[in-house]
């Protein structure tokens, strides 16, 4: 099997295959690729379309992290050696726990700040005049979401948490975001939305090298993208909360990536592989990225959208801003050809972006379940 393995590489990636006890190294082209895998019976080998990097997909239950990793993208945008050195940790975090945390960014501190302010007036206000702006009055998976308003584990009760999101909207078509009366606030979020969009992109040239395709393949299809920035507030954990009932229940992220932002209050929990919960705690500055659905479809599943949760056990109040990284609605979502074992048909039937989202949304919305 070993032998077999190596051989095949060699040839696929006209590198080296090193293979010693449980585990491989690969090289190509004199460059070291992140490729330490545990070989098993469950390694497969992906077809090599793309330039010359082969894919392997790790056997599902290999992850025992006890942290996750945290990746410096400094240099990212210049390319060369350190679009190689970051491709290969955000490939080896996608393939195993699907999380990873991100410094070096360049989205600006001050900005940050200015949302978490912004976000802070917002929950602050009269639940009557949040509800101006209801989700549910106001469409698109955009407003305001109360206080038990979504469900993100189905079959649990209601998150305890409260959110207002906002999309992408094209300069040419009426606008479908409703931003509350407060000032700053609209400014400060677009501002946001376009820095967040932008290191998304910047992640997704690395996960391109990362997977042997051309590095701008997810540009084109990211231009008109149904990203959404959300604000959360989640109070403190209640005593009395009903059985099962926390901030943020276990779910996967249904995009392609999440950009994270949090307070330094801690809550967010990540699920490894072998079924433990792993906290995440805030690193000031850094943000929590991790893989959506859509991406883990899109490479037939050799990166990994991994369950999360939030319990905010602290006694205080928390404030989180993720950022959903979704492409346009109609990019075609079909299994990336390098991730495809040879002989082996893709995983999923192709899909619109849409389709996909609009599916996962429908399951966890209390006013989009009535509605249908
Ligand atoms: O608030 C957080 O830390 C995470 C929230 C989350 O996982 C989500 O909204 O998908
Ligand atoms: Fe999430």
């Amino acid at each position: 099997m070993s032998a077999l393995i190596a051989g095949h590489l060699r040839r696929r990636s006209r590198g080296v295959a090193v293979l010693s006890g449980r585990s491989a190294i690969l090289w190509c082209r004199g460059r070291k690729l992140w490729h330490r895998l545990r070989v098993s019976a469950g390694l497969e080998l992906g077809r090599a379309t793309g330039r010359d990097a082969p894919v392997v997909t790790p056997p599902r239950r290999w992850n025992t992290m006890q942290a996750l990793p945290i990746i410096d993208l400094d240099g990212l945008s210049g390319g060369g050696a350190a679009l190689d050195r970051i491709a290969g940790e955000i490939g080896a975090a996608c393939r195993s726990i699907g999380f990873f945390y991100v410094r070096g960014h360049g989205v600006p501190e001050r900005l940050i700040a200015a949302v978490f302010e912004q976000a802070a007036a917002f929950f602050a206000l009269p639940v009557e005049q949040k509800a101006v702006i209801d989700m549910g009055l106001v469409g698109d998976n955009r407003g305001y979401v109360a206080m038990r308003g979504e469900a993100l584990d189905p079959s649990r009760p209601p998150d305890l948490k409260e959110g207002f999101n906002l999309g992408f909207d094209p300069p040419d078509r009426p606008a479908r975001n409703a931003f509350p009366d407060l000032p700053g606030f609209r400014g400060t979020m677009l501002a946001y939305f376009a820095e967040a969009q932008a290191l998304g992109l910047r992640l997704h040239r690395a996960i391109a090298r990362d997977l042997g395709i051309a590095e701008d393949f997810f540009e084109p299809l990211f231009d008109r993208p149904m990203s959404t920035l959300r604000l959360l507030h989640y109070p403190p954990q209640p005593p009395a909360a009903e059985a099962g009932q926390i901030g943020a229940g276990e779910h996967t992220d249904y995009g392609n990536l999440t950009l994270l932002m949090t307070d330094a209050v801690g809550g967010l929990e990540v699920r490894t592989r072998a079924g433990k919960w792993l906290a995440a705690p805030p690193i000031p500055g850094a943000y929590v990225v991790n893989i959506g659905d859509c991406l883990m479809r899109w490479t037939n599943d050799v990166y990994v959208s991994t369950p999360h949760r939030v319990v905010n056990r602290t006694g205080r109040e928390r404030y989180s801003v993720p950022f959903f990284l979704d492409p346009n609605p109609d990019a075609p979502v079909a299994a990336i050809p390098s991730c495809v074992p040879v002989g082996a048909a893709p995983k999923y039937p192709p899909i619109t972006a849409r389709a996909h989202l609009t599916e996962k949304l429908d399951a966890s919305y209390a006013h989009r379940r009535t509605r249908s």
